[in-house]
């Protein structure tokens, strides 16, 4: 194990990008509409799916049944450690519009079955419990909103800004992404906000999903946006003053679908098509980042910007159609892993 190759985490060796899939129950709706499962887990590491062309077969790093709890699921994807001890953790769900994303990430409205921000939420504070004899730690967040192309800082909110400053809204508070010396991505212009617990957090993390953007008509509970969750960690030594940082960025993507089958129209439309062009970007970045490809293009998107070390969930429905963004891009992973060369329309 080459150890540039590598993040450890657990006191076990990771490759960079992991990619899962996580298999969302059948819901009631379609249940009695009689729609067909077309997702069928073989083992811990392969499903199939039913396609026109046939069934064929996907690979990951695991598979999480539809029976798996988010509890479960949390502890499988555990990196929070990682991102204490000073490395730069990203965890995003990917998928089709109403496959579970944000139920992974987030979890149900009531939190009776929370996701993994809050759960993260927890543990970061219960790690720096454990360890508050030997460092003193300081937490510190900021929340984007990706929409449209345009960086959002959530802590600002859209209607107040909007009220004192309709002429240059989105100017007055420019957020971009830079990359430090170090090569650590951050979000220039976004305000962050220290958290001294988990409930704080939580507070400011509740704060910022107030301020989103929701497309009203194709699914109200449908999240037209990426959502971005940067938390600091840094931690210094109580015995040699020496301090660390390290990040972890919790990422909800907006739904991937194609825009013909959305019957999404103007604003909509320039929606799905800014939303399917980051997350094809995204794709390109993932692949390359498998392949060791010398060079990544992160430079393609503002979300591929963000995403230079990544943990990926892939969240995969039981849907009858399945989107062709995220068959090719597991179709593509797949072949990477198994030697095969991939073809430039591949990609
Ligand atoms: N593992 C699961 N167990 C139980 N219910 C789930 C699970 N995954 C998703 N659901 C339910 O399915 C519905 C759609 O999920 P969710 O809103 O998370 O999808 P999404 O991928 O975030 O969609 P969008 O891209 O539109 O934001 C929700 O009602 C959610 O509560």
């Amino acid at each position: 194990n080459n150890e540039e190759e590598v993040l450890q985490y657990g006191g076990r060796y990771e490759r960079k990008i992991r990619v899962f899939c996580r298999i969302r129950p059948v819901s009631r709706t379609e249940d009695t509409q009689g729609e067909a499962v077309v997702v069928d887990k073989i083992d811990d590491y392969s499903v199939t799916v039913e396609t026109p062309r046939g069934p064929r077969e996907f690979q990951f790093d695991k598979v999480f049944s539809a029976e798996v709890s988010q509890e479960d699921l949390f502890h499988d994807t555990y990196l929070i450690q990682s991102a204490i001890d000073g490395y730069n953790v990203c965890i995003f769900a990917y998928g089709q519009t109403g496959s579970g994303k944000t139920f992974t990430m987030v979890g149900d409205k009531e939190q009776k079955n929370p996701g993994i921000i809050p759960r993260s939420f927890n543990a970061i504070f219960d790690i720096i419990r454990e360890n508050s004899t030997k460092f003193d730690f300081k937490v510190s967040a900021y929340m984007l909103e990706l929409y449209n192309d345009k960086l959002q800082d959530l802590f600002v909110s859209l209607a107040g800004e909007a009220h004192a400053q309709p002429q240059s809204h989105g100017q007055a508070r420019r957020v971009e992404i830079k990359r430090n010396r170090k090569g650590v991505v951050f979000a220039q212009g976004a305000e962050t906000k220290e958290a001294s617990s988990a409930q704080e957090l939580y507070a400011l993390f509740q704060q910022a999903c107030a301020n989103r953007h929701i497309s009203a008509t194709m699914n109200v509970e449908s999240s037209r946006s990426h959502l971005i969750v940067g938390i600091m960690v840094e931690s210094r030594n109580q015995t040699n003053g020496s301090v660390i940082t390290g990040k972890l960025s919790l990422v909800d993507l907006a739904g991937s679908e194609r825009a013909a089958k959305t019957g999404a129209k103007d604003h909509q439309l320039k929606e799905a098509n800014s939303i399917n062009k980051s997350l094809s970007a995204l794709g390109d970045v993932i692949s390359a980042l498998s392949a060791e490809l010398p060079h990544v293009p992160y430079r393609n998107s503002k979300l591929t910007q963000y995403a230079t070390r990544v943990k990926a969930i892939t969240n995969n429905a039981q849907r009858n159609v399945e989107s062709k963004e995220i068959a090719q891009l597991k179709e593509v992973i797949m072949k990477l892993r198994s030697g095969q060369t991939v073809e430039e329309e591949d990609v």
